[in-house]
């Protein structure tokens, strides 16, 4: 097999500080290092080191041990506490093992024998750098991530919506003053694309747990043997596919937040374990042999009436108990008056952005369609329509004609609706133009790819809308030969 070529490292000027005062080696080492692409400079004590690092600001510290005055050890933790951010590696005489050990022990993260191998100093500072990259992506993207899920994300000046935004900084600010680290699981309600998952994202990112990982999992999803995989992780050898030992979702949040969505979802075998997990913050890996402890706060999600499933004996009352703690509703689109409005004028400038376009204004029929409308789909079904409009927007003004998501009862004069009225409620056949196409094949294509286009491709949820389940759509996904 051809091996498989490794992308060149390059160095592009990171700074690497040599403090020893063996003055011609270190300025070989310097020379060596400018030439792998390294900012490399000197200096021949502990002391002119220290000054040294305030305008260099190194990545990477090759720091002797053996320095006149004060010995590297000595100076290694001065050195962290001014270079926090500096990877430091002490440069010992050959064979001193243990002040190896002691180097470690204060922070440095290796050592390198005297006298070098420059082979493997290269390697060591390539492996360094790369780490330091990594950190940086990983604490870029957490930085991002924490940016777009604060409580602002959630819009909305609507009086339920206000409600909704109040109840959780209450929240916020009572966890604030918790004694222990046990903040309450958190039960959030509401139909499909009501910004659930936003609202779980706010109470995480709000809160103490900040930056510690937001771990989600949407228990249906998947199989039931697979959400427990996931989640609880497995040994080597657990079940056939088990080839490796594999962590799951529940430790990777430690210190952090699980999201469970669509907990309705969950198996009653899921069920017993995350009961287990909430009341002992206890876990086992399938085919573990010990139980481990773990810290986490736990927020699910729902779209099903819990209280009803419990009484029918398909979700664990237990569990149900000790997941609504603490209950937040939120409301569905239609509920929310103006929101609407503002809302779909705010998608519209997001996608005008993305598309590169000036954001198309709304003609007073599409405003009058948009509030009409139910909204099955909630902020989802708008902001996927919204950048449909864009996308197929011809002018400065989207009209109704632009709104064909919204179906064909919709499109074209409307009278403004009065409370109750038919208009008012959803599209029924009976309201179809006379002329519509009615080949039931044709028909179910289109309602399916509706739903399809208003839940953002997600099978799960466009079975939902279609009230059917995720099999017998993808049944007919497959019949339709769009699997
Ligand atoms: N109040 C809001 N302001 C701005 N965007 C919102 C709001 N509510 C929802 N959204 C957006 O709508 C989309 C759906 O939201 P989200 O995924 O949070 O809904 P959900 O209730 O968790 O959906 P599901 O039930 O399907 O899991 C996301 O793109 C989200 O950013």
């Amino acid at each position: 097999m051809p091996a498989v070529p490794t992308p060149p490292f390059a160095a592009t000027g990171r700074a690497v500080l040599v403090i020893d005062d063996e003055v011609t080696l270190a300025r070989n080492l310097c020379v060596y290092l400018d030439r792998l692409g390294y900012v490399a400079e000197t200096a021949g004590s502990a002391e002119e080191g220290l000054a040294r690092a305030v305008e260099l600001r190194p990545d990477i510290v090759l720091l002797d041990h053996n320095l006149p005055g004060q010995s590297g050890l000595a100076v290694l933790p001065r050195l962290r506490e001014q270079e926090p951010a500096a990877r430091i590696v002490l440069m010992t005489g050959h064979g001193s093992l243990e002040l190896a050990v002691q180097a470690m022990k204060a922070g440095a993260v290796d050592y390198l024998s005297k006298p070098l191998v420059l082979g493997e100093l290269k390697l060591l500072l390539e492996r360094l750098s790369s780490q330091q990259r990594l950190e940086t992506a990983v604490g870029y993207y957490a930085q991002r991530e924490a940016q777009s899920s604060g409580l602002d994300q959630l819009r909305g000046d609507s009086p339920p919506m206000r409600a909704l935004r109040e109840r959780i900084e209450r929240l916020l600010a009572s966890e604030r003053q918790l004694g222990d680290a046990e903040a309450p699981a958190v039960l959030i309600q509401g139909e499909t694309g009501t910004g659930k998952e936003l609202v779980a994202r706010a109470l995480h990112y709000g809160g103490p747990r900040a930056a510690q990982p937001f771990v989600e999992l949407n228990c249906g999803a998947l199989p039931p043997q697979l959400v427990e995989a996931e989640l609880f992780g497995h040994e080597r050898g657990a079940f056939t596919d088990a080839r490796e030992r594999k962590a799951g979702l529940v430790e990777t949040a430690e210190g952090g937040s699980l999201f469970l969505d669509e907990i309705g979802e969950a198996d009653l075998s899921v069920q017993v374990k995350l009961l287990k997990l909430l009341e002992d913050r206890r876990f086992r890996r399938l085919g573990g042999l010990r139980d481990q402890s773990v810290n986490l706060r736990i927020l699910s999600a729902t779209h099903q009436p819990l209280d009803t499933m419990v009484q029918q004996q398909r979700f664990r009352a237990d569990l149900y108990y000790r997941l609504r703690i603490v209950e937040l509703a939120v409301p569905p689109l239609r509920e929310r008056g103006d929101d609407i409005l503002a809302l779909a004028e705010h998608f519209i400038a997001l996608h005008a952005r993305r598309y590169r376009r000036p954001p198309p204004s709304l003609s007073p029929a599409a405003e009058a369609a948009l509030r009409r409308h139910r909204w099955p789909g909630n902020v989802r079904e708008l902001r996927n329509g919204m950048e449909q409009a864009v996308l197929l927007a011809g002018g400065t003004q989207l009209d109704v004609e632009a709104l064909g998501f919204l179906g064909p009862t919709l499109v074209g004069p409307a009278e403004a609706p009065s409370p109750g009225s038919e208009a008012e409620r959803p599209a029924v056949s009976g309201l179809l133009p006379p002329d519509a196409d009615l080949n039931l094949e044709r028909m179910e294509r289109r309602h399916i790819e509706t739903a399809l286009a208003r839940s953002g491709d997600n099978v799960t949820q466009a079975a939902r809308l279609l009230g059917v389940s995720r099999d017998t759509l993808r049944y007919r996904l497959e019949r339709l030969g769009r699997a």
